[in-house]
């Protein structure tokens, strides 16, 4: 399923194919040279659009992607190498593979599936790190693939030229290459696994507390991203005929990264235009760094002026625009933004099934500081519960613990009769317990619908998301703001916008922590309402956190108090006025 609407992938998709056909027509027209170069941009592109898929919508920089193209591109060769070529350069092929001579794109086809299999089993090692132990991965990838290629000389000719193969990449299979991978990359962005990604891109936490599997999502985006470039290296192999693994490894990995990183490593739009920015960038240095005459004197050769230039682009270009020229939007999502959504009936929240909410003896340590000390509760369907309790006194952490972004030193807690201990937050979520932060965790670059649409689309199979999502939005009074980028909207909004994520994602029970923080009177009382209609209408139990106490008592039908970790005490509004263990803990004056 594509997320996004038709009005924006179909003009996406035709300006893509027409910009490769016009570019390679006009090539064609001004000649050989001209061919050439473009030859290498379409080659090119492929493998940034490769390396996008991942990195961008993941976040995660990848410097080991060029060795799926050496896979491609060597793979491939020895493919369609001539049986005579191998007998010569080669004496040392197993047999099948040396009496083996395919045409380009049957090897292209073998060697697509080859490298996302090889693609497959390091993104599952690969897949459970994060960040920069990610992306250093990546790094020991490119250097294990280089290795291997220069080791095993029986098949790849180690580190000496791989030559002899056929030359059968012209311009216009380029191009044909270069429209598959715009559209696959383009397509990938806007799927749903690549909506997941991108709001794990922007706020890993969030994503799964809405049923997004990050580490899955990264794995689809990793292999295919990983066929893109071995189809780049095989065209790349079969357009040059003699290559070295020196191809596949610093230098090219630098250059394209440039062009990812200049252009926009988000969009598709982006690796569009870092590529003919870099392109033409390096044409032009190319010709300084051989030296030239300038009013009759003599600039002497001066080795490395391309690399230096890339250099000082990226510099300029992460000082001025550090999202990329293309920033991090499709050209297309910026001429027509999302509508506001249709009208949807409040039957599309219908929960099928309510279930009790139990904790026992929750207990959370980190170090010798015992935040949570052996807490239990519980809550019915439909019932509205006050945490309450000093700063520091533990609120969030059980929040933490039984949406399973912690993990309990003890305890255990479960929905009706499913247990969730253990479980990841992403199931958790999926199996009815949805929430907000106290600190945003919007996904800002995305907008206010994608935030909302990615929670439904990942929770209950996915059943009526579109429906779900915009009901939601409807319920919490922000579907004006539909279209508009989450980051941008009051704090106000962005609270809203959390909760109707949650909302989506057909909760049985909803966490709030601190929901009416940096709202006013008016909106606190639009939300109080909101909720109360959410308990009448749909039975979904809340636990709402919030140092609010006029709201806690106007709201809630039962109210529990933590105080240095410990339940102290727990009753109706009115019993916990009267707690002399409450006041003394916590309201102090203010009970008065
Ligand atoms: N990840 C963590 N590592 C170490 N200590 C933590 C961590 N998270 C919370 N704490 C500590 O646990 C205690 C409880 O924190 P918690 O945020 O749960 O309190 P709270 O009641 O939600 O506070 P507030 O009302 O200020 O939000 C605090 O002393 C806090 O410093």
């Amino acid at each position: 399923m594509i997320t996004a609407p038709p009005r924006n992938i179909v003009p996406a998709l035709a300006a893509a194919i027409a910009f490769v056909v016009l570019a390679a027509g006009a090539a064609t027209v001004l000649g050989p040279a001209a061919e050439r170069v473009l030859t290498v941009f379409f080659v090119s592109l492929i493998a940034v659009l490769g390396i996008g898929v991942y990195s961008g919508n993941s976040g995660v920089l990848s410097f080991g992607h060029l060795s799926f193209m050496a896979m491609g591109a060597y793979a491939t060769s020895l493919l369609t190498l001539p049986a005579a070529v191998k007998a010569a350069t080669l004496p040392k092929l197993p047999d099948w593979l040396a009496s083996t001579e395919l045409g380009l794109f049957p090897a292209i086809l073998v060697a697509v599936v080859f490298t996302a299999a090889v693609a497959l089993v390091v993104g599952l090692a690969i897949g459970r790190l994060d960040g920069s132990a990610a992306t250093i991965a990546t790094l020991g990838l490119l250097i294990i693939v280089h290795g291997i290629i220069i080791g095993w000389r029986d098949v790849t000719r180690g580190s000496g030229t791989f030559f002899g193969v056929p030359r059968s990449t012209t311009l216009w299979v380029a191009a044909a290459g270069c429209i598959v991978a715009l559209i696959v990359a383009r397509l990938y962005r806007d799927s749903v696994s690549g909506l997941r990604l991108r709001a794990s891109r922007e706020n890993a936490i969030a994503a799964g507390a809405i049923g997004v599997n990050m580490r899955r999502e990264r794995l689809i985006a990793w292999v295919l991203s990983a066929t893109l470039m071995a189809l780049s290296g095989a065209l790349i192999a079969h357009f040059l005929g003699a290559f070295s693994p020196k191809k596949f490894f610093f230098v090219d990995t630098f250059q394209l990264l440039a062009m990812l990183i200049v252009g926009g490593m988000t969009t598709v739009t982006g690796a569009v235009a870092g590529a003919v920015t870099i392109t033409i960038v390096t044409e032009v240095l190319r010709r300084f760094e051989s030296g030239f005459d300038i009013f009759g004197v003599a600039v002497p050769q001066v080795f490395g002026t391309t690399q230096i230039g890339i250099a000082l682009i990226i510099l300029i270009a992460m000082f001025r625009k550090a999202d990329g020229i293309s920033g991090l939007k499709e050209w297309e999502e910026r001429l027509f933004p999302a509508q506001k959504v249709k009208a949807v009936g409040s039957r599309s929240f219908a929960v099928t099934d309510k279930a009790t909410l139990t904790a026992e003896g929750m207990t959370m340590r980190f170090g010798g500081l015992t935040a949570v000390d052996n807490v239990s509760l519980t809550m019915a369907p439909g019932e509205i519960v006050g945490l309450i309790g000093p700063n520091g006194s533990g609120k969030t952490t059980l929040l933490n613990m039984l949406s399973g972004v912690l993990v309990p030193s003890e305890g255990a807690f479960a929905l009706g009769d499913q247990p969730l201990n253990g479980l990841p937050t992403y199931k958790i979520s999926d199996l009815g317990i949805a929430r907000t932060f106290q600190n945003i965790r919007l996904f800002p670059a995305l907008s206010v619908r994608q935030n909302v649409l990615v929670a439904a689309l990942s929770t209950a199979g996915g059943k009526d998301a579109e429906d779900r999502a915009d009901a939601a939005l409807q319920r919490l009074g922000i579907a004006d703001h539909a279209g508009d980028d989450a980051g941008t909207l009051s704090y106000g909004d962005q609270r809203r916008v959390e909760i109707a994520r949650a909302l989506a994602c057909q909760p049985k029970v909803l966490f709030l922590d601190e929901p009416a923080a940096g709202m006013n009177r008016e909106e606190t009382d639009a939300l109080m309402d909101t909720l109360r209609g959410l308990t009448r209408d749909l039975g979904i139990g809340i636990l709402l956190v919030d140092h609010d106490l006029g709201l806690i008592n106007r709201l809630c039908h039962r109210i529990l108090v933590l105080n240095e970790g410990h339940l102290i005490a727990e009753g109706t509004p009115e019993a916990i006025r009267k707690n002399p263990a409450v006041i003394e803990a916590y309201l102090g004056q203010s009970s008065t």
